[in-house]
């Protein structure tokens, strides 16, 4: 099933570079499915980790072009080439963001601390021999490791770091990720979370999940 941003055109893609799939779909029909509520959350910066060929950010900017307020994208990737394919599809569709090269938010952390408003991540999530993980080209797109775990695990608590006080996550998992776990160890650090989408295909049983800080169980845990 494709999204209803799937008139985005990718001017150029490249043979190491993940082309959207129904895991991209999925995230952009969740972000789509909030489109109300995001408009009116009035984001500042918005951020991608793992951007591939840019089809999800430059679907959330194409999605909340209609606010005049000038928000700002930084979205990253492990693999150089997807970064160069990134900024060729923002481009054609006239949006722009920051596309930095780079692990995860590596060197963003201290510009980034409790900025981010909107993140969304569709991470390398496919359980994978460990040595398969943390390539820098085409696999880097779904070696998870055990559990698929390897990578997300590696990205929440640098989210935790830069989501602010009102920042939105939408991350895609899969059910062998175990995404219960995943929103109990989220909930330790403080965040409420939903299950805003799930699709089945052939293949994967995909979740995404929307995380947001909820100061009360931080109230009730002290
Ligand atoms: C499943 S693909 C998703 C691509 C795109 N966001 C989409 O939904 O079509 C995962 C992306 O994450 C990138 N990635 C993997 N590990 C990463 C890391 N440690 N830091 C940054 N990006 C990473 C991969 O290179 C790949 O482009």
């Amino acid at each position: 099933m494709q999204s209803k941003i799937a008139q985005i055109r990718l001017v150029s893609s490249h043979p190491e570079v993940y082309d959207p799939c129904d895991d991209s779909f999925a995230l952009v029909d969740a972000l789509l499915a909030d489109r109300v509520n995001l408009l009116e959350h009035r984001p500042s910066i918005c951020m991608e980790i793992g951007c591939g060929s840019g089809y999800v950010i430059t679907s959330l900017a194409l999605l909340l072009k209609e606010l005049d307020s000038s928000a700002n994208y930084i979205t990253t990737d492990i693999n150089p080439h997807a970064v160069q394919v990134t900024s060729e599809t923002l481009e054609a569709h006239n949006c722009h963001a920051e596309v930095i090269n780079t692990n995860i938010a590596s060197g963003l952390e201290k510009r980034l601390f409790r900025c981010v408003d909107v993140m969304v991540v569709n991470p390398p999530y496919v359980p994978t021999p460990e040595e398969e993980v943390g390539s820098y080209g085409i696999a880097s797109a779904w070696a998870g490791g055990e559990n698929g775990r390897r990578v997300i695990d590696k990205i929440l608590p640098v989210a935790d770091g830069l989501l602010s006080d009102k920042g939105w996550l939408y991350l895609v998992t899969l059910t062998d990720n175990k995404p219960l776990e995943l929103c109990l160890e989220m909930r330790k650090k403080g965040y409420a979370s939903r299950i805003v989408l799930r699709r089945s295909t052939d293949e994967e049983s995909l979740h995404i999940i929307k995380f947001w800080r909820d100061f009360d169980i931080l109230s009730d845990a002290n």
